[in-house]
């Protein structure tokens, strides 16, 4: 770093994250960094590119790597959004640091190496607790749902929420302030939740200080108790791509709510498409399963054209993974079914001479009798 001749004669510090996470042992990915004394004239003259629309955020030329200017941060309005910014070379590390969500995100590590923590997160870190760092917490809703996620990564390590900050995760519930969430930012913390470790810490964590019931209604008041619904999230198909494992999740999450609270809940968070269809396609295969009477021809019919498998087969193999996991014998029947109709080939139809409506009609009766073959072969069927 010493070498790095755009950093030469300025004060620069690693903080949070990579901090924290070189000091629990882990992989640092990125690391951002604090530059104190500068303004953002004296950064551009070194070569910086400024990137911060609210505040002064600059990257290095050559690591592309975050350099932010210090400064403190005052509530002036509603929501995360709504700070007054106040960087200038006279706003120490100190300061900066204060501003900050939890004591484990608020050191700083100098060029030479030495650790700044003011706020005792090295001592939190030991003692495995998330604790906020200043009252001033409060001041940004959007953490109540990084406090909840960054338990979803660390819970299996032992932390825990400290009680003086669930208190103050609650005041900032019971303020109104969440209502002044955007959509997208609600889901992106979800999101993230959904990829680390311990997924269901978060939703218990909003659970606890009545965050749940404010942005997902549907999850806090419908159906079973949320543990049960929160064991279904470390329950996935085997076979799923890593970077599905936050939509099955989510899916998982959904799958016992109607129809309506589904469309709702995935409108109020603004879903991207693929998540909301998936979580449909999750629940109508667990509609499938726990209907009564024994599978028939045309309910598999029905299922299939309503995950659309015909036009997004590869889904179906891991939706009948999922039903594996309940039923091994309803997968069985589902796996055969699937497999003889999909050997029904339309182009094999089009060269027999079929076209246009008859040609779906036909495809469609074809389909239908390899799946009665399929179920009449299944050794439940037979019951
Ligand atoms: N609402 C927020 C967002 C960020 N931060 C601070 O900004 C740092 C960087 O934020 P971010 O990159 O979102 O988080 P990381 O702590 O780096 O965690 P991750 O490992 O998820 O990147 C955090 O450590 C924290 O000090 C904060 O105090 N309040």
């Amino acid at each position: 770093m010493v070498a790095d001749r755009y950093l030469a004669g300025l004060e620069v510090y690693r903080v949070g994250g990579a901090v924290r996470d070189a000091l629990l042992g882990w992989p640092v990915t990125d690391v951002d960094w604090v530059v104190v004394g500068a303004t953002p004239e004296a950064m551009q003259e070194r070569g910086f590119k400024p990137v911060g629309v609210d505040f002064p955020v600059f990257l290095h030329p050559d690591t592309h790597e975050e350099f932010a200017l210090a400064r403190t941060e005052r509530k002036s309005g509603h929501g995360y959004t709504g700070f007054e910014v106040h960087a200038s070379p006279a706003v120490t590390l100190e300061q900066d640091l204060e501003r900050r969500d939890l004591t484990i995100n608020a050191m700083a590590r100098g060029a030479d190496g030495s650790l700044v923590d003011p706020f005792n997160g090295q001592a939190d870190l030991a003692a495995r607790v998330l604790r906020h760092v200043s009252p001033a917490f409060v001041e940004d809703p959007l953490r109540v749902l990084r406090v909840a996620r960054f338990l979803a990564r660390y819970a299996g390590h032992g932390f825990v929420i400290a009680d003086e900050t669930r208190a103050l995760m609650r005041q900032l519930v019971d303020s109104g302030e969440l209502a002044h969430l955007v959509a997208e930012r609600v889901w992106a913390e979800t999101e993230k939740a959904l990829g680390e470790s311990w997924p269901e810490h978060y939703f218990t964590a909003l659970d606890d200080c009545g965050a749940l019931a404010e942005l997902m209604p549907q999850l806090a008041h419908e159906g079973p108790s949320l543990a049960e619904t929160l064991a279904r999230l470390q329950r996935l198909p085997e076979d799923i791509d890593h970077l599905d494992v936050v939509a099955w999740r989510w899916a998982r999450l959904v799958e016992h709510l109607g129809a309506p609270a589904r469309r709702q809940l995935a409108e109020s968070l603004r879903l991207p498409r693929r998540v909301s269809r998936l979580a449909d396609q999750v629940a109508e295969t667990r509609g499938l399963m726990h209907a009564p009477g024994a599978l028939d021809g045309q309910r598999t019919m029905t299922w299939l054209e309503r995950i659309d498998a015909w036009r997004q087969g590869e889904v179906v193999a891991s939706l009948i993974d999922l039903v594996s996991l309940e039923d091994a014998e309803l997968a069985e029947e589902l796996a055969l079914a699937w497999r003889l109709a999909t050997q029904i080939l339309p182009q094999r139809l089009v060269e027999e001479g079929f076209k246009g409506k008859a040609l779906g009609d036909e495809l469609r009766r074809r389909r239908r009798r390899a799946i009665d073959d399929a179920l009449g072969r299944a050794p439940r069927h037979a019951r």
